[in-house]
């Protein structure tokens, strides 16, 4: 029998690593979940499993691998949810914890102004040369020259991705005076005098500055490397605030010494140190053309305070109600308080009959059910099942353990809403 345990939400384990926003704590405690860890960074695997065991949902930003092995790992057996404070969720194996029951949030929109606003900063600041000049000043050297120094004014930047920080940036940009083209797989809505060009071979030749904003996928790894900076004007500019493995980092560091490209700004590299402590290496270090900052498109205190709110709401309306909307590896279910009833949770692998057979437990139990959803992805079938209070509550216990041994079966939780508030019962 698996009855399960009940946790009410006060124990419901939540772990914050990498520096997350206090507001996401207070959004938790808010909603009555006050068992909250916040660690301020990034920690090495061992006390990451450490951390892990026992906890029900852990909030991470973009350092913290949650890989295969430990997604599978002892230590995350109780493990309910993860929150992506952050953008991108390539730091998670999302089909594994698909395949463990474990939804995957992330906050799609909330860094995106800072991004835009940080390329922009490092659009004027690389043409007009500062940081050299400005190093150079701290040295005591007064290096007062226009060479090499542009205006972005009537230049034109060719932005690749052109989703919610490249449209961002387009904006932005246009607002200074640049013009704008991009491309981006699908077709997008251009914005002011924006212009999408049908292929990246097109922009890459016709911009001054090639600004990159696409996620990391097979399809992008690497897509910038000695050939496609070949194809770049002379003399023009490369920005990579994505991912640091869409650029290749030693054709971009050639193509600076030979002053094919008279500058970059790259936030983003393929390897980046797991804490501030550690040391950074780049074959770009010491290329004074090239601005480097250290993966802080999204730092600032308003996008990570947004952040930490949204993804704090996310993983509550999932722990509390089940809704998993939002999730990125996972059926989206879209669910609220449903007063005096008994929610039961079928995650299972998406094959067919598994339906049938969930439909075969209920009906053999006389039982009012006042509401059922189900969602599929290719991998993932989610079903939910709203039980009326008033005449299931002895009998709900019975069918989740029967709707456990479906085969198919990943996971079950029961939510029981009642007046006295949300008690959640996990596995
Ligand atoms: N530096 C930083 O701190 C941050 C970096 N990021 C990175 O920026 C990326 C983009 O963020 P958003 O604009 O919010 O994502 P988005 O999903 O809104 O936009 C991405 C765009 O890229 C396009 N795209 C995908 N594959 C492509 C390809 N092969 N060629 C051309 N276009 C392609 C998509 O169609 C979409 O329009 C994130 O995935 C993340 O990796 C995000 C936030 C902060
Ligand atoms: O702030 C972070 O840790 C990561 C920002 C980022 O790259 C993202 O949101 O995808």
């Amino acid at each position: 029998m698996t009855q399960g345990t009940v946790f009410n939400k006060e124990e419901i384990k939540i772990v914050l690593f990498e520096g997350i926003s206090q507001a996401a704590v207070e959004v938790f405690g808010q909603a009555g979940y006050t068992n909250v860890e916040l660690l301020p960074k990034a920690v090495d695997r061992e006390t990451l499993l450490a951390k892990l065991s026992g906890a029900h949902m852990i909030g991470i930003r973009s350092r913290t691998q949650l890989k295969q092995e430990i997604l599978e790992h002892e230590a995350a057996s109780r493990l309910m949810a993860v929150g992506c404070f952050c953008i991108g969720t390539n730091q998670v194996n999302l089909p594994v914890a698909a395949t463990r029951g474990v939804p995957v949030f992330n906050a799609p929109h909330s860094n995106t102004r800072s991004v835009a606003e940080l390329v922009i900063g490092h659009t004027i600041m690389m043409m007009r040369k500062v940081f050299p000049n400005s190093m150079a000043a701290h040295r005591k050297q007064w290096n007062k020259s226009a060479a090499g120094c542009y205006e972005v004014r009537g230049k034109t930047i060719g932005i690749i991705g052109y989703g919610h920080i490249g449209s961002q940036v387009s904006v932005l940009a246009e607002a200074m005076g640049m013009k704008v083209i991009y491309y981006d797989v699908l077709t997008k809505l251009p914005l002011g005098n924006a212009t999408q060009v049908t292929s990246m071979q097109e922009l890459l030749k016709t911009a001054d500055v090639v600004s990159l904003h696409v996620p990391a996928t097979p399809e992008t790894k690497e897509m910038m490397g000695a050939e496609e900076i070949a194809l770049m004007r002379e003399g023009s500019y490369l920005i990579n605030a994505s991912r640091g493995n869409v650029v290749v980092v030693d054709a971009l560091a050639e193509a600076i010494r030979s002053e094919k490209l008279l500058g970059a700004a790259v936030d983003v590299f393929p390897k980046e140190p797991a804490s501030n402590t550690e040391a950074f290496e780049s074959p770009l270090v010491g290329l004074e053309s090239v601005i480097l900052t250290p993966h802080i498109g999204g730092s600032t205190q308003e996008a990570q305070r947004n952040i930490g709110r949204e993804v704090a709401g996310k993983l509550i309306n999932y722990c509390t109600h089940g809704s998993t909307i939002g999730a990125v590896n996972f059926p989206g279910v879209n669910l609220t308080h449903s007063p005096n009833t008994i929610r039961l949770l079928h995650i299972h692998h998406n094959r067919p009959g598994v339906l049938q057979k969930i439909n075969d437990v209920v009906g053999d139990h006389a039982i009012n059910v006042l509401g059922q959803y189900l969602r599929t992805t290719e991998d993932i079938g989610f079903v939910v099942l709203d039980i009326d209070a008033a005449h299931g509550r002895e009998k709900v216990s019975v069918i989740r353990d029967q709707l456990s041994e479906v085969p198919g079966t990943i996971r079950t939780r029961k939510l029981v809403s009642d007046e006295e508030g949300d008690h959640t019962i996990l596995e």
